[in-house]
């Protein structure tokens, strides 16, 4: 099968002048059609800038980045923002208060991809915003309200809703959950389960929560300084991690690994480990 996302060997670097540093180092993952893909890494390991890579936010210096078979990472400006309003990929941010747009209401959020696109009548948008609200679970009295006038859980439905409502191929969540409590992250991830059920969605789930990513992704990728030091199904990731930098995770999460607690003796020496390893040759 065609993946969806597929990036092969991307390197990424930012800043200006002396200060440009390479952030992602070589970069493999796809995504295929109906998978979730969890992308893990510790904080500054460039996962916002692989995603913004994908996006065409910023410019890869070498390497491919293809979307549903087509190579984005060379197209032209005016291409690149035709594909981003074609809406194939989608993003939603960790933190929806900061990507919604306080002075719109729900409604007009929801419709917002599709009323650039053109061609829709008032009544036919007025339909797709009310189905996208169903299909996230957000009550229809919600859709005249705005974003100030919400619960997080709401918010970051909305931020959903209005990803999925331009039909995307793939969507990147980055951090969708973080800034939840416990039970409307559950609720949040249950909703990605079923977008990918109902709408064969692939999903990039960005965190560096390895816990969150139970029960929810199908394959996990570890990015570690730049670059990916292991992929493999949840199952394998959680119960025969290989890398040391894995590893420490899988040991932060108590929850993996039949409730032990975690054995300090053993993270103490994969911190250790991990300190030791060279960032990148
Ligand atoms: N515009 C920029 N110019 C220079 N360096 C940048 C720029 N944006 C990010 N960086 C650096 O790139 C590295 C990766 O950042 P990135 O935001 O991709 O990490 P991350 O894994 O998403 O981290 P977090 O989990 O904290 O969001 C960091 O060291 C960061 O300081």
């Amino acid at each position: 099968m065609t993946a969806l996302l597929d990036v092969t060997g991307l390197h990424v670097a930012l800043g200006r002048g002396r200060g440009r540093t390479e952030i992602l180092h070589g970069v493999d993952l796809t995504v295929a059609p109906g998978e979730i893909v969890g992308l893990i890494g510790e904080t500054g390991s460039g996962k916002t800038t692989l995603a913004r890579a994908v996006l065409g936010l910023v410019r890869a210096h070498s390497g491919s980045i293809a979307i549903d078979g087509r190579e984005v990472s060379g197209l032209r400006r005016s291409a690149l923002r035709a594909f981003r309003r074609g809406g194939a990929a989608q993003y939603v941010f960790q933190d929806p208060l900061r990507s919604l747009d306080p002075e719109r209401t729900v409604f007009d959020t929801l419709i917002e991809g599709l009323a650039v696109r053109g061609g829709h009548s008032r009544a036919e948008l007025r339909e797709a915003a009310r189905e996208v609200a169903r299909l996230v679970s957000l009550p229809p009295g919600l859709l005249p309200r705005h974003p100030g006038e919400l619960s997080g859980g709401q918010r970051q439905r909305v931020a959903i809703a209005r990803a999925v409502a331009v039909d995307p191929r793939l969507l990147i969540c980055d951090e969708p959950v973080s800034a939840l409590d416990a039970s409307t992250r559950i609720t949040i991830l249950e909703l990605l389960l079923r977008l990918r059920e109902t709408r064969d969605l692939g999903v990039l789930l960005i965190t560096h929560d390895l816990g969150s990513l139970g029960g929810v992704a199908d394959r996990v990728v570890v990015l570690y300084h730049g670059q990916v030091v292991e992929t493999g199904t949840t199952e394998e990731i959680f119960l025969a991690p290989r890398h040391p930098y894995t590893r420490l995770l899988v040991t932060s999460v108590p929850s993996i690994g039949d409730a032990e607690p975690p054995d300090p003796e053993l993270r103490r020496a994969l911190r250790a480990e991990v300190r030791g390893l060279t960032a990148h040759p």
